[in-house]
């Protein structure tokens, strides 16, 4: 066994609360989102976790998650990693559209594609492929080290961002991928083998 993983989407952001696209644009956390957050470092700290490093994306709503979790877990100054490379799934020219009106105007089913399939793109943005072809190798060259040196790691990103990583974690295949919903604010705390296979995965749930 070497060291944890412990992934977490950030909590409910104004524009999930909207019911907009969002991707690569910046809203920040609602008040619910923020009690999630907290929630989550809650759960953390009564598992026992305490993280030697934190990873982040360059978004407000995930940062600002992270500073919520690492509060609850006194461990306001611990390092903390950005990078773009975690950044949600860019949505493209759908961002700042409304799911519902979406649907009404491409139908039901084409906007799931769009928002859940493995290789198609939602119009001028990035497929889960697209988003896993940067998260994976950042993963790979900065995260995954330090794992397996035996540290525990947090990473406080993004539904799709953080599918693209549980899809190959979880091995999971371009048609079980379609299932994979990550919750707001529910932690999901991986043990690593040496091999960097996956010993075990627990979801922290409210
Ligand atoms: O809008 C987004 O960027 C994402 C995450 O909230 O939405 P979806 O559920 O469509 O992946």
């Amino acid at each position: 066994m070497s060291g944890t993983l412990i992934l977490v989407r950030h909590g409910q952001s104004e524009w999930n609360l909207k019911n907009l696209f969002t991707g690569w644009r910046d809203p920040d956390l609602t008040e619910k989102g923020v009690e999630e957050a907290k929630a989550a470092g809650q759960r953390l700290k009564a598992l026992g976790v305490k993280p030697d490093i934190a990873f982040t994306s360059d978004l407000t709503r995930a940062q600002h998650t992270l500073s919520l979790i690492l509060g609850e877990l006194g461990q306001e100054g611990l390092e903390t990693i950005r990078d773009q490379a975690l950044n949600e799934r860019d949505y493209g020219d759908l961002s700042g559209l409304n799911k519902d009106d979406a649907r009404e105007k491409w139908g039901e089913e084409q906007v799931h594609i769009w928002r859940r399939s493995y290789d198609v793109p939602p119009p001028g943005g990035e497929s889960l492929r697209d988003t896993g072809a940067r998260v994976w190798p950042y993963y790979m060259t900065e995260i995954l080290p330090r794992v397996l040196r035996g540290e525990t790691v947090l990473v406080a990103a993004h539904g799709n961002s953080l599918r693209s990583l549980a899809m190959v974690l979880d091995r999971l295949n371009t048609e079980t991928i379609l299932q994979l919903e990550i919750a707001t604010g529910e932690p999901i705390v991986y043990r690593l083998n040496a091999d960097s296979t996956v010993a075990s995965r627990e979801v922290l749930h409210g």
